[in-house]
């Protein structure tokens, strides 16, 4: 077989995986596979591209996350398997989610968190919290340690990764002190640690759920622009494969829980590439062109800022 047709088939693989988590939530009117492929692209490594016109508005696909996790500000207020919102100060916002969460939470609720909250509270920290759902959830036997591999790895300082070192410790001793054992933690390691947080460093999306449950696409991305606060964090497969532009023609959004839309903002032709924007993209270029470098890491080679826009 010819490295080509290789690379072909693995990129079809990404797919067909991260379409089994998207069938398992197809929304009425969406009967068929999702209109899309991963392919490569000539300057951002691998993409998403369209498989046949798509038209402005339509919902492409919805995918679940493989791992997500709520702010610890939003700890009271969401659910802690999809981040609906809730009333009471229940964890779960239905008996469906409690079910679904036992691959991490019976792991998880064998531990005493203070501490490792306490630690990512104070610092600002995120991405940790992922890893520790991760975490669990490889203890459980439900994901492997190698669960996110296949996804872009950031390049990180070794000042950042010197900063990992407490939050490391505190997630290992947290497991340790709470009597898991050598063998169950076994995949625990510095590395392993740093390995996966450069890529949910990179991946990870930041939730803010539209308001309503009407699905305007325009209300929803002013929404989305506009909330204040982030009701958690969340790791997919396929839209881990979807560059940016600052100029999007594809656009992902959040209605109600942490589960995925992604929509298209304009006609898109078979076979051109799906880009969504990781930023606020009203800002001017050199504001855009800073964040993405310091916070994503790379330069942006969209159509608007190589045209200076
Ligand atoms: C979330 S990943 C997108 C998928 C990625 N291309 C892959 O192969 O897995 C983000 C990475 O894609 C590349 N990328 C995305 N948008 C880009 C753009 N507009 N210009 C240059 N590189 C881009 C950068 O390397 C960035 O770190």
């Amino acid at each position: 077989m010819s490295s080509l047709l290789r690379r072909r088939k693995a990129l079809l693989s990404i797919y067909s995986r991260s379409n089994r988590y998207a069938n398992e939530s197809k929304p009425r009117g969406l009967t068929s596979a999702p209109p899309i492929e991963v392919g490569f692209t000539e300057s951002a490594g691998r993409g998403v591209f369209a498989t046949r016109r798509i038209g402005a508005g339509e919902l492409i696909h919805t995918d679940k996350p493989i791992i997500s996790h709520p702010s610890l500000s939003s700890l009271d207020s969401v659910c802690y398997f999809c981040l609906k919102n809730v009333a009471s100060n229940l964890p779960f916002c239905s008996d469906e989610c409690r079910q679904q969460s036992k691959i991490f939470y019976d792991t998880e609720k064998q531990a005493d968190w203070s501490r490792f909250h306490e630690y990512c509270r104070t610092q600002g920290l995120k991405y940790p919290l992922l890893v520790k759902r991760l975490a669990c959830t490889i203890i459980s036997g439900a994901a492997t340690p190698e669960t996110l591999d296949i996804l872009q790895p950031a390049t990180l300082s070794s000042e950042m990764i010197l900063l990992m070192e407490k939050e490391y410790q505190l997630l290992r001793s947290t497991f340790e002190d709470a009597g898991f054992t050598d063998e169950q933690i076994a995949f625990l390691s510095k590395k392993w640690y740093i390995d996966v947080l450069t890529r949910i460093r990179i991946n990870s999306f930041r939730i803010e759920l539209a308001l309503g449950s009407y699905e305007d696409i325009l209300l929803s991305a002013a929404a989305s622009v506009e909330a204040e606060a982030a009701v958690g964090n969340a790791i997919y497969m396929l839209p881990s494969f979807y560059n940016h532009d600052c100029d999007p023609n594809a656009h992902i959004l959040w209605i109600e829980s942490v589960n995925a839309k992604l929509k298209a903002l304009r006609d898109i032709e078979a076979g051109e590439e799906l880009r969504i924007c990781y930023i606020d993209a009203s800002m001017d270029r050199d504001a855009r062109r800073t964040i993405l470098s310091e916070g994503f890491g790379f330069d942006c080679r969209c159509a608007r800022c190589m045209s200076n826009d």
